[in-house]
C-alpha cells in the first residue's frame, strides 16, 4: 500500500463528514445563503496569507532541492493564484481587501491559521508535511466530487471550477508523489498521520464556521 492510502484512510471519515455539511451541500444545490459564503471568502482573505507562510517553513525543512522548489512555489502560487481568486471573489460581494481584512479573523480562522504555522515552523518536515498535505488534498477531493454536480449558483460554480479543475488536481498529484517517494521512518509516518487528522478537522470547522458566520462570543 502506498503511503498516500494510509493516510487518505485516516482522513477518510472525516471527509465524508466534510462532504455531508451544509455549507458544501449548499454550495452545489445553490441554497447556501450569500452571506455564509461571505464570511469564507473573507475568512480566506485572513487565512491564506498565513498558508503561504506555514509553505514556506516547510520549503526550508524540506531535505532536497525537488521538495524545496515545490512548497516555496506553492507558497508564491498561494499568494499568487488563490489570492487573486480571493480579491475577485470578494468584489463579488463590494468589498476590497483592506475592507474584508478591517474585521477580525475568527476563532477558527486564528486557531487553524496558527496549528498550521506552529507545527511548519517548530516541527519536523514530516509534521509539517502532514499539517499541510491535508489542506491540499481535501480541496482536491471536494473540488473533484462537487465538480460533478456544480451549482446553478455562477459564483460557486466559479469556486468549484477552480479546485476542481485540471491545473489545481495537477498540483496536488505532485504533491503526493513527492510524500510517496520519501522514505519516512515508522515514527515520522505516525507523526505525520496525527498531523494530518488534526488538519481535515480543521478544515471540516473552517467550513462549519462559515455556516455558522462564526464570530468572538465577549469583547
Ligand atoms: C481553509 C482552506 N484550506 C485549504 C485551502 C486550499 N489551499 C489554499 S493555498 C493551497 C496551496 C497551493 O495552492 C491550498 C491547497 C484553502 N484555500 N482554504
Amino acid at each position: 500500500m502506498r503511503f498516500r492510502d494510509e493516510l487518505w484512510r485516516a482522513m477518510d471519515g472525516i471527509y465524508r463528514q466534510i462532504l455531508r455539511h451544509p455549507f458544501l451541500e449548499g454550495l452545489t444545490d445553490g441554497s447556501l445563503p450569500r452571506e455564509a459564503f461571505r464570511h469564507y471568502v473573507m475568512q480566506e482573505a485572513h487565512f491564506l496569507p498565513d498558508y503561504a507562510r506555514a509553505l514556506a517553513a516547510c520549503a526550508a525543512r524540506a531535505p532536497h532541492p525537488q521538495a524545496v522548489h515545490r512548497f516555496a512555489a506553492d507558497s508564491a502560487r498561494t499568494v499568487e493564484v488563490e489570492h487573486s481568486l480571493v480579491v475577485e471573489l470578494l468584489a463579488a460581494f463590494g468589498l476590497d481587501e483592506v475592507e474584508a481584512l478591517k474585521s477580525p479573523a475568527a476563532p477558527t480562522t486564528v486557531g487553524y491559521a496558527s496549528y498550521l504555522v506552529r507545527t511548519c515552523s517548530l516541527g519536523t518536515f514530516a509534521e509539517a508535511l502532514g499539517a499541510i498535505v491535508p489542506c491540499y488534498w481535501i480541496y482536491a477531493r471536494v473540488g473533484e466530487k462537487l465538480l460533478a454536480e456544480s451549482s446553478p449558483d455562477p459564483l460557486y460554480a466559479w469556486w468549484i471550477e477552480t479546485y476542481g479543475g485540471e491545473d489545481y488536481q495537477d498540483t496536488v498529484a505532485g504533491v503526493l508523489d513527492l510524500l510517496d517517494d520519501l522514505s519516512l521512518s515508522a515514527e515520522e509516518r505516525e507523526r505525520l498521520l496525527e498531523r494530518a487528522v488534526t488538519t481535515a478537522r480543521f478544515e471540516w470547522m473552517f467550513w462549519d464556521a462559515a455556516w455558522r458566520q462564526e464570530s468572538w462570543p465577549c469583547g
